[in-house]
């Protein structure tokens, strides 16, 4: 048998840190949508059944990211073994990570394959009736929202999710400046520098169109991207690159960076923003919103 899920890269369009909790994480507002940009996951099942579980990485970012048990694609088959009845007589599968999102870039690349693989070993393993929610929380705050890959606003530190506005057609470009950044030095930056919380904004039931989608999302912030860029300069740079392409209509940071994004009406503009900046060096990807333009 051969399964395959595609995990698509998580954007925040916008993110406010609107507390703090007693174990140290900041609770969040934030609306998560999904590009097109992916990493592509495949399962296969072996002869034996042992419960093993096997990893190759490949891909234009898979070198230097280990295949061991720190990779969130095997820790999310190990929490799966851990629910089943008899998990030494599992079919023994290998999964082969073709890996095409930037690593440590605010986009949830890990967390997405992490997803992924909860729905594909499920799946191999005939576990479809395990509460992978409850597991995806358990593997990093991006991995419940992963794991339906369509808009969702996220509460709380990613676990507590709800419905989005209904989004109206949108493309959208991810720009890269080749830089991998870790998560904790933006939120400790961020303590020390500013350390002010913000309101967690209104959103509609839906967007009329893309321009309506703007006004609101005009008023709304990445919080951290300040000290992204206080730490980072080349994130402003990027940011204020894509902000002057034609059709441009909003050009921000997704989660802690250094990924940043750009939303544009139709998909022309939006290809042809991607050409021009890549010739910086910089990754870029562009395309429609992934899963979105619900009810439109
Ligand atoms: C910023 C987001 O990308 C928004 O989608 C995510 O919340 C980040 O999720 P993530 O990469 O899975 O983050 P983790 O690896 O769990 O967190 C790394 C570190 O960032 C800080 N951290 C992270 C998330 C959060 N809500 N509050 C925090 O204070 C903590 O110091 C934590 O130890
Ligand atoms: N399959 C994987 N793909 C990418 N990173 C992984 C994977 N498994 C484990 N990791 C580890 O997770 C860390 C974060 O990687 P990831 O690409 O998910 O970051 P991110 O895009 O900044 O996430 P977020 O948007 O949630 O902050 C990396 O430093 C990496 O070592």
């Amino acid at each position: 048998m051969s399964l395959q899920s595609l995990a698509h890269a998580k954007i925040n369009l916008y993110l406010h840190i609107t507390g703090r909790r007693s174990d140290g994480y900041h609770e969040l507002d934030s609306l998560a949508v999904f590009a097109p940009a992916a990493d592509r996951l495949v399962l296969e099942e072996r002869d034996d059944s042992d419960g093993a579980a096997f990893l190759t990485i490949e891909g234009p970012f898979g070198a230097g990211l280990a295949a061991d048990d720190s990779n969130l694609v095997l820790r999310a088959a190990s929490a799966l073994r851990e629910c089943s009845a008899s998990p030494d007589h599992l079919p023994a599968i290998t999964m082969t990570l073709d890996k095409h999102l930037p690593v440590a870039s605010g986009i949830g690349g890990g967390s997405a394959d992490a997803a992924a693989a909860l729905r594909l070993v499920a799946r191999a393993w005939g576990l479809e009736k395990v509460d992978l929610q409850t597991l995806a929380a358990k593997l990093g705050a991006d991995v419940p929202v992963c794991l339906d890959q369509v808009p969702r606003r996220m509460k709380g530190v990613g676990d507590m999710l709800s419905d989005a506005p209904a989004i109206p057609d949108c493309a959208i470009l991810l720009v890269n400046p080749g830089i991998a950044v870790p998560t904790p030095s933006i939120f400790k930056h961020w303590k020390e520098a500013c350390h002010r919380f913000s309101l967690a904004p209104e959103l509609p039931v839906s967007w009329s169109d893309f321009p309506d989608m703007l006004r609101t999302l005009k008023q709304t912030e990445n919080d951290l991207q300040a000290s992204a860029i206080a730490l980072y300069p080349v994130i402003g740079n990027v940011i204020d690159a894509i902000a002057v392409q034609p059709g441009c209509g909003l050009a921000r940071m997704s989660g802690s960076g250094a990924t940043c994004f750009g939303l544009f009406g139709n998909d022309v503009d939006a290809q042809a923003a991607a050409k021009v900046l890549s010739k910086r060096g910089w990754w870029c990807d562009a395309g429609m919103l992934h899963g979105a333009s619900v009810g439109y």
